[in-house]
């Protein structure tokens, strides 16, 4: 009986579950934190691996490993293999200027828009890998001569447990190439002349395997803690979104709602999407398909955030938020407290409106909290079926899942019901059911459907968006 590994190296952690390769059965798990703030150095990220192995109890029995990570985020290496600089990661938002001259340079505007979307699906935002290359060429000068490659997290990592043996084998997939701007999900191609437009030169980058192709072997000696394998394969990877959407057994025809760090919409698509908004990004998935996306900087931490100013922990938290009325009274939070990046607001700070002495109760602010971070999504969704996806299916993952008020107040607000499979670390099970494939080989995926699904249905209360609505552009931005 093979076992795998998957890896979720997402914002705030490292999660690995270790897995029956047939059956899709937990076997062992472990996790480590990762350090706070939007520019990380890469040791960071190999040092809670190592941790999460250890305490998984190694990697020595099993058959294949795959990483899912954190997408976009910039990691610089010199002709050595060396890390150039701390790698910016996706919700760093100071590389918003250099993205808005990318699209102006395009012809600015629409047309702008149009120019990248139909490039490469996606449109630059501050998140974006090609616009932190745009930053780092025009504020660090010294550190972009040294930059020979560049890769994305769970790029690195890959290339890290297969011993780090110079720049030649980077590897990474679809998924995750498809969000730096400069690789096309509808040509399967890079846009090398993209690269070059944002850095000013070409650079080494990793080659885009499939979603059944190697990178490789695990080396023997590459992890310190928790022991190699004897040999072991290594999986291409995912960007953490579509690892979840594998995981969790996404069908065209579901939407995936994930409220981790980021929140993400996004769903299975047999066709690439190319919105010149840029507000839903052209995606590719795991399989060789397409994953059309929205993203909001703000979710969990909303919860997170509402809780510190309550002084209570997130389970009480949600049983304020339930003990309030629908629409909490009219308090409507804005919860931008990252900057936003769906709408593009990378400067915005968020806001409370509606506030009066019936509102001004812990009970109403926890409640707004949860429903200003699901209207955000609910917009999304919005786009997204604007984009001619189906939502079939509303499927409900991510920790911000585990809070009770989300799953019960995600239907009233998106208008239809939502199902939520057990909680679970689905992005790592993404990466462990590509290892899986990898492992057993054949035509398709081995079948791990999450058993054990819910679903949760409310009338929508329709006033609630409407009055976020009427909020949402009502916000300050950041002193200077
Ligand atoms: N019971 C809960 N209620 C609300 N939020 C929760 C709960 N459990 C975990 N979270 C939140 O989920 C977030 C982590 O979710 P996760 O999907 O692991 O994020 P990421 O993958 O971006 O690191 C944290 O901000 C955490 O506070
Ligand atoms: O930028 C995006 C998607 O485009 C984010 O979804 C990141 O991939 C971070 O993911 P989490 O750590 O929140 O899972």
């Amino acid at each position: 009986m093979p076992l795998v590994a998957g890896f979720d190296s997402s914002t705030q952690s490292c999660k690995l579950v270790i897995r029956d390769a047939e059956t899709g059965a937990l076997v062992r798990s472990g996790r480590a934190a990762h350090p706070d703030g939007t520019e990380v150095d890469p040791a960071a990220w190999w040092a809670a691996l190592e941790a999460a192995v250890a305490q998984a109890g190694g990697l020595a029995d099993v058959a294949a490993v795959s990483v899912a990570g954190q997408q976009h985020g910039m990691v610089c290496l010199d002709a050595s293999g060396e890390v150039v600089r701390p790698a910016l990661l996706w919700n760093d938002t100071r590389s918003a200027g250099a993205a808005a001259d990318l699209i102006e340079e395009a012809g600015g505007g629409e047309a702008g828009g149009r120019f990248w979307a139909d490039a490469v699906g996606v449109v630059p935002v501050a998140s974006s890998t090609a616009t932190k290359l745009r930053w780092l060429a025009r504020h660090e000068p010294a550190n972009a001569d040294r930059v020979a490659a560049v890769c994305l997290p769970h790029d690195w990592l890959t290339w890290r447990l297969s011993g780090a043996p110079g720049l030649d084998p980077l590897r990474t997939d679809r998924s995750d190439a498809s969000g730096t701007g400069y690789w096309s999900p509808a040509t399967g191609e890079y846009r090398f002349d993209l690269l070059e437009r944002a850095f000013g030169r070409r650079l080494e980058v990793p080659d885009v395997l499939g979603a059944t192709q190697s990178a490789g072997a695990l080396d023997r000696a590459a992890l310190a803690a928790g022991g190699g394998a004897d040999w072991a394969l290594l999986g291409p990877g995912a960007g953490d979104n579509a690892a979840a959407a594998f995981g969790v057994g996404a069908r065209p025809g579901d939407v995936v709602v994930s409220i981790g760090t980021s929140g993400t919409v996004f769903s299975v698509a047999d066709a690439p999407t190319a919105d010149p908004t840029g507000t839903v990004a052209g995606f590719a998935d795991v399989t060789g398909r397409y994953l059309p996306l929205v993203c909001t900087l703000n979710a969990a931490r909303v919860l997170d955030a509402a809780a510190t100013m309550l002084g209570v922990d997130l389970d009480t938290l949600s049983d304020l938020a339930l003990s309030a009325p629908p629409g909490a009274d009219g308090l409507v939070m804005v919860p931008y407290l990252e900057g936003e990046r769906t709408p593009n607001r990378p400067s915005a700070t968020g806001s409370v409106h509606g506030l009066t002495l019936r509102t001004s109760t812990p009970a109403h602010l926890a409640r707004a909290a949860v429903e200003g971070m699901l209207c955000a999504l609910a917009d999304g969704l919005d786009a997204l079926t604007a984009q001619g996806c189906r939502a079939e299916r509303v499927i409900l993952v991510g920790g911000g899942a585990r809070s009770a008020a989300v799953r019960r107040i995600a239907p009233q607000v998106f208008g239809r019901p939502v199902v939520v499979p057990p909680p679970g670390e689905y992005v790592a099970d993404g990466a462990a059911r590509q290892a899986a494939w990898l492992a057993l080989g054949g035509q398709d995926a081995p079948d791990w459907s999450p058993a054990g699904t819910q679903e949760y249905a409310a009338d929508g209360v329709a006033a609630v968006r409407e009055r976020y609505a009427a909020a949402g552009d009502r916000v300050l931005d950041r002193p200077a």
